[in-house]
């Protein structure tokens, strides 16, 4: 296994994005402290230092190319890129995300988690059309439970997606084994793997909610 890979308990395989900057900006992230400009802007730059991981085995396609001076060639992605935020939260890693993949196309897909329940419930739904060719990448920061990352890989599939991963920032033990459980050809991407939940579904260590922290309706 390539390092910063985690074999996980069930059948697939979690990479761990260790990068020292994502590290470093996570920790910025994480504390209560960091006011919130400064979260928003940590997580679109650890967005954007995720994408290498993200996209490293996508296909590409050669394709002519004229410098000032003659022929050459070069390549350019094979695929169309969709990025999915999960509503809201999702929305503070899109920018980090197409500023690297401009010509991507978004989907958005509302999902809100019942505080008693933790289910995921869904409220909004707006896609391009999804080609079974399409590289779809699903965005949240956080992988609690498991129920919302779920829940959106389940309507991108209803849609036609076959090419589907998830990246989020920080998951919890418990959500990364019901996804991969439902889910076990969608590769995880994640920056931490944390302890687990607490009894409100909350990830431990974590950093909070991060809908709040990035909107402001704590
Ligand atoms: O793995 P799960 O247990 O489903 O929890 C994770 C979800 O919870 C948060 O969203 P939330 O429902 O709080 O909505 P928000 O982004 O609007 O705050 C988070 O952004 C994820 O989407
Ligand atoms: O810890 C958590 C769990 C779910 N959603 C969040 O924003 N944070
Ligand atoms: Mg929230």
């Amino acid at each position: 296994m390539p390092p910063g890979t985690v074999r996980a308990w069930v059948v697939s395989v979690v990479h761990v994005v260790q990068h020292p900057l994502v590290q470093a900006e996570l920790t910025g992230l994480r504390c209560r402290n960091c006011p919130g400009p400064e979260f928003r802007q940590r997580l679109r730059r650890i967005a954007s230092l995720m994408v290498p991981a993200v996209t490293a085995d996508f296909e590409t396609k050669v394709v002519p190319c004229e410098t000032p001076l003659e022929m050459t060639s070069g390549v350019e992605m094979t695929r169309r890129i969709i990025l999915t935020p999960i509503l809201r939260a999702g929305l503070g890693f899109l920018d980090g995300f197409f500023d690297l993949l401009p010509n991507a196309a978004i989907a958005h897909i509302g999902l809100a988690r019942n505080e008693e329940t933790l289910q995921p419930e869904p409220y909004y739904l707006k896609t391009p059309p999804i080609l079974a060719d399409s590289e779809v990448i699903v965005i949240d920061p956080m992988l609690a439970t498991g129920g919302s990352a779920v829940e959106a890989v389940k309507r991108l599939v209803e849609l036609g997606a076959t090419h589907i991963r998830y990246a989020c920032l920080v998951a919890a033990p418990e959500g990364i084994a019901t996804f991969e459980a439902a889910w076990p050809d969608v590769p995880v991407f994640t920056a931490a793997i944390d302890r687990g939940l607490n009894d409100r579904g909350y990830i431990l260590p974590g950093l909070g909610d991060a809908g709040d922290r990035l909107f402001g309706t704590a």
